[in-house]
């Protein structure tokens, strides 16, 4: 069966003129997935979700959502998706009970109430006090608004933009759980993210940003899988171990912890050389912190190279 994409971009790219926007982008996101968008600050997410939605056009090449180029009039389109931005800017002078009813009004007639309804559910399990104006709000509160009026809809696909930054841990979870039981529901997620913790824990695949270009995109488990294994000896541990591929090597007095991405047979042998002295040994999966560092140091090494230094 050949998959539905409900996102897929064509070598697209944005030149902001003297600045770097985004190049050749492709990535496609599968009907039901839950995808991770990572990368650091300035990398590119932003800019290639304000495409995606048609906000600004690009340079060059598309972006389809449900098959569909996307844009500003495609309201038919917009209507099947719930987008937060990064940072939300709201009418000021507004109650929350207001925004989020003015926000329902514009979802049309027929799914109003239910919306207004949703809203309020919301409101209850993320602790917003509806009374409040929203300049009255903090940064965490408003975001918590903006999450409310992506979600009020219940629409088919999410986009959303560093959703959880500035939301408490409590809150965090319960956005996490309120998203994962609505893509069990059928529900498509797309996310950008700085925290790669909460993209290892939540989403089924992931593309990795930097420089304006996708560096890597895999499943969550394959980008975990074909990097280095995190090892950790404990006990007596020699200060070196006879192994030219260790990386981010960190020690303390009774521990050696580092990445190896070399042939594990001489791993085991350097091991075993020192099993006299050591009092345990993991090895496993890098978390996709130290994926995201792999991808990038390789990435940043490539354009180094590019530049000729
Ligand atoms: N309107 C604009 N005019 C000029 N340059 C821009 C504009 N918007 C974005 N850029 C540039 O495009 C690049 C990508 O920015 P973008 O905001 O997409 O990054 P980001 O990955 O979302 O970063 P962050 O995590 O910090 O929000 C940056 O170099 C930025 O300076």
């Amino acid at each position: 069966m050949t998959k539905r994409y409900i996102i897929e971009t064509t070598d697209l790219t944005k030149d902001f003129g003297p600045h770097r926007g985004i190049e050749q982008v492709n990535i496609r996101v599968a009907e039901g997935e839950f995808y991770g968008f990572i990368g650091p600050n300035g990398a590119g997410k932003s800019t290639s979700i304000r495409l995606l939605l048609g906000l600004i056009s690009p340079t060059s090449g598309q972006a389809r959502l449900f098959g569909e180029l996307a844009g500003p009039n495609q309201t038919d389109l917009l209507a099947r998706i719930g987008y937060m931005p990064s940072e939300a800017v709201f009418y000021k002078g507004m109650t929350v009970r207001d925004l989020l009813k003015f926000s329902a009004n514009l979802r049309g007639k027929a799914v109003q109430k239910a919306c207004l309804q949703e809203a309020r559910r919301l409101c209850d399990l993320f602790q917003v006090d509806t009374q409040k104006k929203i300049e009255e709000l903090s940064l965490g509160n408003r975001k918590k608004v903006s999450i409310i009026c992506a979600l009020q809809h219940r629409p088919e696909l999410y986009i959303l933009d560093e959703p959880t930054s500035g939301l408490d841990p409590l809150m965090q979870k319960l956005f996490w759980q309120e998203l994962t039981e609505r893509n069990r529901q059928g529900a498509t997620v797309f996310v950008s993210s700085h925290i790669l913790s909460e993209v290892q824990r939540y989403c089924q695949r992931a593309a990795i940003i930097q420089d304006g270009q996708i560096v890597v995109e895999d499943t969550v488990q394959n980008l975990i899988q074909t990097t280095a294994k995190r090892v950790t000896l404990q006990g007596q541990v020699p200060l070196t171990l006879d192994l030219t591929e260790m990386k981010d090597v960190q020690r303390t007095e009774h521990s050696l912890s580092f990445l190896y991405n070399g042939d594990i047979a001489l791993l085991i042998e350097a091991i075993y050389q020192h099993r006299e002295s050591m009092l345990d040994v993991t090895i496993a999966d890098p978390d996709m912190d130290e994926i995201f560092m792999h991808y990038y140091e390789h990435s940043a090494a490539r354009s180094t190279n590019k530049g000729g230094n």
